[in-house]
């Protein structure tokens, strides 16, 4: 059913464990030319907010909610975007929500079906997981604490279409075990193997995929049970600084850092400030896998700010913002 259908605006539910390529895939909907007027929620994990940073510019109206996790503590807020888009609901044709890595879609979902308002208006029309292929078996297999449930499983469990993302990291033998993995957790769930979240989007957007009934047959207590615990192991550093950056003692630090830590730090991101660099040094980090690359330049009267977060288990907070603090060409100087 389409939004002409029934009237209701339809709703995709993005989510994915940490770094699975969320952002990558809400970036490739926001350019593509689709004619659809996308309202966009964001929802972050992190003590610094670095994804404002990392979506285009882009004419979309985009929504942050950050403070905690989309799933407890900021659904009241969730639900009064919603209420605020709601009054407003001939500026849009759809609505995006990107969930934080370590959401579990059930309570997101939920808010469509336990608000009569809101499930009066608007439409869940598929929960899009992104997995990624290279990392996810080991989240799989994570141990977790007694009454703990594990992200990774929930998000594949909820999915009505999984994104297999970046198969160019992983080899076949491990791609198809990624798959029956999916399967096990997921048996009819459709997979579409992807890089740099390619997908077509008309097989993500608009196609009536969420099933309340399915979804009921397979977890009776989805309406009414609205308890989950997250794994409180994993954490966020955020560092936020003045400052210019030696680049080859940065480089050298995150890169030793990751080879030895990145088993534990699940996610790392940043936009950084470069000694003598106009433009603003963005990397990502993926586990042991660190990207970087100088984006746009920093505008006139920007403060030059190095922000940056670490996501992960066991993080040692003081020895992280010592060892950045030793990468400043003057330690913490004034801009
Ligand atoms: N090699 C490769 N890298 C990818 C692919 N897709 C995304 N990436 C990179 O993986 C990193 C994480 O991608 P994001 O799109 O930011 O992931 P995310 O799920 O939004 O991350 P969080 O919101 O922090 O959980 C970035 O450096 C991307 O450029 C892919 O298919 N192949």
């Amino acid at each position: 059913m389409t939004t002409s259908a029934d009237g209701r605006v339809p709703v995709t539910v993005l989510t994915g464990f940490l770094g699975s390529g969320k952002t990558t895939l809400l970036n490739r909907i926001l350019t593509e030319q689709h004619g659809l007027r996308i309202a966009v929620i964001e929802n972050e994990f992190g003590e610094v907010g670095i994804d404002d940073a990392l979506v285009l510019d882009a004419e979309e109206e985009i929504f942050e909610m950050n403070n905690g996790c989309i799933c407890c503590t900021v659904r009241g807020d969730l639900i009064r975007i919603l209420g605020a888009l709601m009054r407003r609901r001939d500026k849009f044709d759809h609505i995006l929500i990107e969930t934080t890595g370590l959401a579990d879609p059930a309570p997101v979902a939920q808010t469509f079906f336990m608000d009569d308002e809101i499930a009066a208006q608007l439409r869940l029309d598929a929960i899009v997981t992104l997995v990624d292929a290279a990392h996810v078996l080991r989240h799989l297999d994570e141990a977790k604490p007694e009454g703990v449930e594990n992200e990774a499983v929930e998000q594949i469990a909820f999915a009505d279409r999984v994104v297999l993302n970046k198969t160019d990291l992983a080899g076949q033998d491990t791609i198809d075990e990624v798959i029956s993995r999916i399967r096990a957790i997921n048996a009819p769930v459709e997979v579409i193997p992807a890089r740099h979240a390619e997908v077509d989007l008309a097989r993500i957007m608009d196609v009536g995929a969420f099933d309340l009934d399915r979804v009921l047959r397979d977890d009776p207590a989805f309406l009414t049970d609205t308890e989950h615990q997250h794994d409180a192991t994993v954490t966020s550093v955020g560092i936020e600084l003045p400052g210019e950056l030696d680049e080859e003692r940065l480089n050298r630090w995150l890169g030793e850092l990751l080879r030895t830590k990145g088993a534990d730090i699940f996610r790392s991101k940043g936009i950084l400030a470069i000694a003598d660099e106009p433009r603003r040094y963005v990397f990502q980090g993926v586990h042991m896998l660190l990207d970087g690359e100088f984006g746009r330049p920093w505008q006139e009267g920007e403060a030059r700010r190095n922000r940056l977060v670490f996501i992960g288990r066991d993080l040692d907070r003081d020895a992280l913002e010592r060892a950045f603090a030793g990468c400043l060409v003057t330690a913490g100087a004034a801009v």
